[in-house]
């Protein structure tokens, strides 16, 4: 395959970002990649490991030069960072995000880059880890991993049949959702988990012999609670962005709790082994029809 983009600006460059230029960059897929990010230390890491070719902490005439932006910071800062790309953005660049949930992402490129809106493309890859930072950036991170694009309205077809083929090129395996569907689905199996994760250590640590329980914790609990170290600021803006969702699915969690509480307390040993059978069996059916 011939490259795809000559000159990258990649804003955020973290786990995500970092790992998806990097494979870019192995197959020549992409030519130069201008780092941007706040953090200054972290741009100096990524330099070190040459996970980008230059580096600033802040937007300036480069941006003009970009063939491709990739936007891979905290789904809440997208408003922002679009408003500040708005002087430097020239006419064909192709935009993307990879942000974890889409409908605010598609509603603030339109309002704040309208010009621009049909050359944005909307990607989500579903494959990361509890991991943040250029030090975390990978090769094959998205290697058979599904990736969703969200196709809008607008789209122009070059800019998507472009984005489709890099994303294919990481190993990722595509298809595309709405992106209502896409917060719709994502909050049951990706953001609500975090959230109870997270709200799990609390119920524990909040306990008086909380502290030392995490001591004489095993696998399970290790596998449960992993994304509870994921970092905070992508899951508080995730929390904002789909609220919709998470707040239904919330009262949905409480219910079962609540219906859990029913049974033990009523001694029902049938119907509650019938839900964990039940919830056993849906668990199990699930890698066969995962990838
Ligand atoms: N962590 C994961 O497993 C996954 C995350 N995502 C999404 O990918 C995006 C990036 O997440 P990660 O790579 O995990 O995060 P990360 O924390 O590894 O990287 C994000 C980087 O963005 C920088 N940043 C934050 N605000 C900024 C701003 N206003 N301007 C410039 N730089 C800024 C941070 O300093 C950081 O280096 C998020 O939108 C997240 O929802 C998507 C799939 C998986
Ligand atoms: O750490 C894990 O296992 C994850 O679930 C990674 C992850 C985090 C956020 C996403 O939007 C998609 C995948």
């Amino acid at each position: 395959m011939s490259v795809l983009f000559e000159n990258v600006v990649l804003i955020g460059v973290g786990l995500i970002g970092g790992s998806l230029v990097l494979d870019l960059k192995r197959q020549q897929l992409i030519g130069h990649v201008h780092g941007v990010d706040l953090d200054a230390a972290n741009l100096e890491r990524a330099l070190e490991r040459h996970v980008i070719h230059s580096a600033s902490t802040i937007m300036d005439e480069r941006i003009t030069q970009a063939d491709l932006i990739i936007l891979a910071t905290p789904v809440g800062t997208v408003a922002q960072i679009a408003q500040a790309l708005k002087p430097w953005l020239n006419h064909t660049c192709t935009l993307i995000d990879v942000g974890s949930t889409k409908q605010t992402t598609i509603d603030n490129i339109a309002r704040v880059l309208p010009e621009h809106f049909e050359r944005f493309v909307a990607t989500h890859p579903i494959a990361g880890s509890d991991r943040h930072g250029a030090m975390a950036a990978q090769f094959r991170l998205f290697e058979n991993k599904k990736l969703i694009l969200c196709p809008h309205t607008q789209q122009n077809s070059d800019s998507y049949q472009k984005i489709w083929q890099l994303w294919q090129a990481t190993g990722a395996v595509v298809s595309e959702l709405s992106p209502s569907e896409h917060d719709e689905i994502l909050a049951m199996v990706s953001h609500l988990p975090h959230l109870i994760a997270y709200s799990y250590m609390h119920a524990v640590v909040g306990q008086k012999l909380g502290e030392q329980a995490l001591d004489y914790a095993g696998s399970g609990f290790r596998d449960f609670s992993r994304i509870a170290a994921s970092h905070p600021a992508i899951w508080t803006d995730v929390s904002f962005a789909n609220q919709d969702s998470l707040l239904k699915l919330i009262d949905e969690q409480q219910m079962q709790l609540q219906r859990l509480k029913t049974l033990i307390k009523q001694g029902d040993a049938q119907a509650l082994y019938a839900y964990y059978d039940q919830a056993e069996q849906w668990r199990a059916a699930w890698p066969k029809t995962s990838n």
